[in-house]
């Protein structure tokens, strides 16, 4: 996968280089990119902001530094490397939720472009002149503001790139993880078995698989009726089996 950023503060990435994301791009698995937007500035202050049209607080991107930089970064012409236009991403906090459901739908796609705005956000013909040439989503992480886009760019590939083959090393993980089928994960556990005088749960020791599968689902749709009604409601009928009523 091929992932660009355009930010005006390059340097909210560094932690990219670290851990498993590191290692994905040490290996190929990710081709990833930082480009500073003043790149695409032509004055001798770099201006990337100007006052909002119809007054209000606060500054808005200019669109022309952002208008070169899509150019630059998906022209219109094949890549060299023979891929199709990039899917753009646009942090907003007007942005659809992002979810673990849209983090596989991007880990399915070839090339991400991430458009990372800062003061009240970007000139709105960017987006609109954006989408006549390739798609375009503003996502936002949830119902709180931000300063901009790069926290938000660096949540959403973490949870993208864990997803692409190789990159975990238990890919088995994945199965059983909180959102995986819709539900909370169950509690975890390692040793010792009594700490500080806590147990841990007999049947987690108990060696039988189908007794701590039962045990575990239980737990889950405990956790999510819970902490996440939401969850729970937008489960498919088909999904619950009657033990899981009753749990
Ligand atoms: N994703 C996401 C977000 C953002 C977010 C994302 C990009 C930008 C660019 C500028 N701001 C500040 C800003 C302040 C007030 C009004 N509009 C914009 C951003 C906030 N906030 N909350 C989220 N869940």
């Amino acid at each position: 996968m091929r992932v660009d950023i355009v930010s005006i503060f390059p340097e909210y990435f560094a932690p990219l280089d670290l851990s498993l994301i590191g290692k994905a791009r040490a290996n190929g698995t990710l081709r990833l990119a930082v480009h500073d937007l003043r790149t695409w500035t032509h004055d001798v202050h770099r201006t990337v902001d100007d006052t909002p049209y119809g007054g209000g607080p606060g500054m808005v991107m200019r669109p022309e530094p952002w208008g070169e930089a899509l150019d630059a970064l998906a022209p219109d012409e094949l890549n060299p490397d023979g891929h199709t236009m990039p899917r753009l991403l646009v942090p907003s906090p007007a942005g659809v939720r992002f979810t673990q459901a849209m983090a596989h739908e991007l880990a399915a796609e070839s090339h991400l472009l991430f458009a990372c705005g800062r003061y009240e956000g970007i000139d709105q013909r960017v987006l609109d002149h954006a989408a006549t040439r390739m798609r375009v989503t503003e996502v936002s992480l949830g119902d709180y503001v931000l300063f901009g886009g790069e926290v938000a760019v660096l949540v959403i590939l973490e949870a993208v790139t864990r997803l692409l083959p190789g990159v975990l090393g238990n890919a088995g993980s994945l199965d059983e993880e909180s959102h995986a089928h819709g539900l909370l994960e169950a509690p975890m556990y390692t040793k010792p078995a009594t700490w500080r005088g806590h147990e841990v749960p007999d049947v987690l020791r108990s060696g039988d698989h189908g007794r701590i599968a039962r045990w575990r689902r239980d737990e889950a749709l405990t956790r999510t009726a819970a902490r996440r009604p939401d969850m729970m409601a937008a489960l498919p009928p088909e999904s619950l089996d009657k033990r899981d009523r009753a749990a």
